[in-house]
C-alpha cells in the first residue's frame, strides 16, 4: 500500500453508558490514500462520526475503549497520547465537524484564530501570516476578508462560521482531512464552493479524504470508494461507480432506493421499516441489518457475517444480499409523492 495513509484495522470504539461499554463502531477494517476521497454514508446513529472522532481522537477517554489499530503513515494513533496528537491535529490532519460554533472561540478574533493554527505548525513572519490568513479566508469564500479578520464568531451567519472552520482546517495544507458533514449547514451555492475546496486538495496537495454525509449525490459525484455503515459496522465497501451500478447489500440497495432521482421519473421511494436501535439494544449477533428486513428468510443469513469480496475492491457483508429482494407496494415498502 505504497499511497497509504491511513489504515483502520478491526476498530472498535465503546462507549461508557451507565456501568457498560458499548460498541459504536465494531470491526471496522478501511483504507484511506493519498488523492483519495473515501466517502461514508449510514443512516443516523450508525457510527460515522464515532469513527471519525476515533481517528482524530477526540472522544473522552475516561468514557470511551478504542481497541484495534489506527496506523497513520504506519505509526499507531488508536490510543496516542493528547501531545502526540496535538502535534498531528491541525498540521498532518485537518477536521471539519458539523458544529461549527464548537470549533471556533467565542473570544477570539476570527484572522487571529487562523494565524493560530499557522503559528502552531509553520515557520511565518507576521506578515507572511497575515497574507495568508486573508488568501484563506478568500479561498472559503469570505467576501471581505480584511473585514471578517476582525470579526467575532457571533458576529458572522452559520455559514459564514463553517467556511471559517474550513479554513483553520484547511491552513497548513493537512495530508488528511476529515470531513465530518461538512456542508449540511450551508446553502447550495455555498456548498460547491466547499466541495471544490475539498476536491482542490485531494488534486493539489495529493489529501487523503474522509467524508462523511447523508447526501448520496454529493458521494457520487467526489468520491473514489464509498463505505456504508449500518450499526457500526461496514457493511459495503466499492469504488463509488460499482456502488452507485452494482449495490449489493440489502441495505445499501434501500438506501440508493429511498433517494430521489431528478433523472428520472419515478414516483415513489422506497421505505426502510425500522429505525437504527439505540446504542445499548443493537443486535451483537449474526446480520445486524435482519431485523430490518424481516421478511426475507432466517436461513440466508451468515451466523458470523464477514466481509466478502464479491468483485475487485468490492465487499459485501454477510451472504444474505445474494436473497435479498424489496417489498412491495402493497405491503408497505414503498411511498408515493418523489417528484
Ligand atoms: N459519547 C457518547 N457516549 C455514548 N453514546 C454515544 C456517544 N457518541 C455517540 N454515541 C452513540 O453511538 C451511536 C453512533 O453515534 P454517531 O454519532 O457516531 O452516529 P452517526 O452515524 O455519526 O449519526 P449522525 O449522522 O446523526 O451524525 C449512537 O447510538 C449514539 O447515540
Amino acid at each position: 500500500m505504497s499511497n497509504g495513509l491511513l489504515k483502520i484495522q478491526s476498530l472498535r470504539t465503546s462507549f461508557k453508558i451507565k456501568d457498560n461499554y458499548y460498541a459504536a463502531v465494531d470491526d471496522v477494517t478501511l483504507e484511506v490514500n493519498k488523492n483519495e476521497i473515501v466517502a461514508i454514508v449510514g443512516e443516523s446513529g450508525c457510527g460515522k462520526s464515532a469513527l471519525a472522532s476515533s481517528v482524530i481522537g477526540l472522544h473522552n477517554k475516561n468514557r470511551t475503549k478504542i481497541d484495534g489499530h489506527i496506523y497513520y503513515r504506519g505509526y499507531d494513533i488508536a490510543n496516542a497520547s493528547v501531545s502526540e496528537l496535538n502535534q498531528l491535529r491541525g498540521s498532518e490532519l485537518g477536521m471539519i465537524f458539523q458544529d461549527p460554533l464548537t470549533a471556533l472561540n467565542p473570544l477570539m478574533i476570527i484572522g487571529e484564530q487562523i494565524e493560530e493554527t499557522l503559528l502552531l505548525h509553520q515557520k511565518m513572519t507576521k506578515q507572511e501570516r497575515k497574507k495568508r490568513v486573508l488568501e484563506l479566508l478568500n479561498d472559503v469564500g469570505i467576501p471581505r476578508p480584511e473585514y471578517t479578520f476582525n470579526q467575532y464568531p457571533h458576529q458572522l451567519s452559520g455559514g459564514m462560521r463553517q467556511r471559517v472552520v474550513i479554513a483553520i482546517a484547511i491552513a497548513n495544507n493537512p495530508s488528511l482531512l476529515i470531513a465530518d458533514e461538512p456542508t449540511t449547514a450551508l446553502d447550495v451555492t455555498i456548498q460547491s464552493q466547499i466541495l471544490d475546496l475539498i476536491m482542490k486538495l485531494k488534486k493539489e496537495m495529493h489529501a487523503g479524504v474522509i467524508l462523511i454525509t447523508h447526501d448520496l449525490g454529493v458521494v457520487a459525484e467526489m468520491a473514489d470508494r464509498v463505505a456504508v455503515m449500518y450499526a457500526g459496522q461496514i457493511v459495503e465497501m466499492a469504488p463509488v461507480t460499482d456502488l452507485f451500478d452494482n449495490p449489493q447489500h440489502p441495505y445499501t440497495r434501500s438506501l440508493l432506493e429511498s433517494v430521489p432521482q431528478a433523472s428520472s421519473k419515478q414516483d415513489r421511494l422506497y421505505v426502510i421499516q425500522g429505525v437504527v436501535p439505540p446504542l445499548p439494544s443493537l443486535p451483537r449477533t449474526g446480520c445486524r441489518f435482519k431485523t430490518r428486513i424481516p421478511w426475507i428468510s432466517e436461513d440466508v443469513h451468515e451466523k458470523e457475517p464477514t466481509l466478502h469480496e464479491i468483485n475487485p475492491n468490492h465487499y459485501v457483508r454477510c451472504t444474505c444480499y445474494k436473497h435479498f429482494h424489496f417489498l412491495d407496494e402493497k405491503e408497505g415498502g414503498f411511498t408515493h409523492g418523489a417528484s
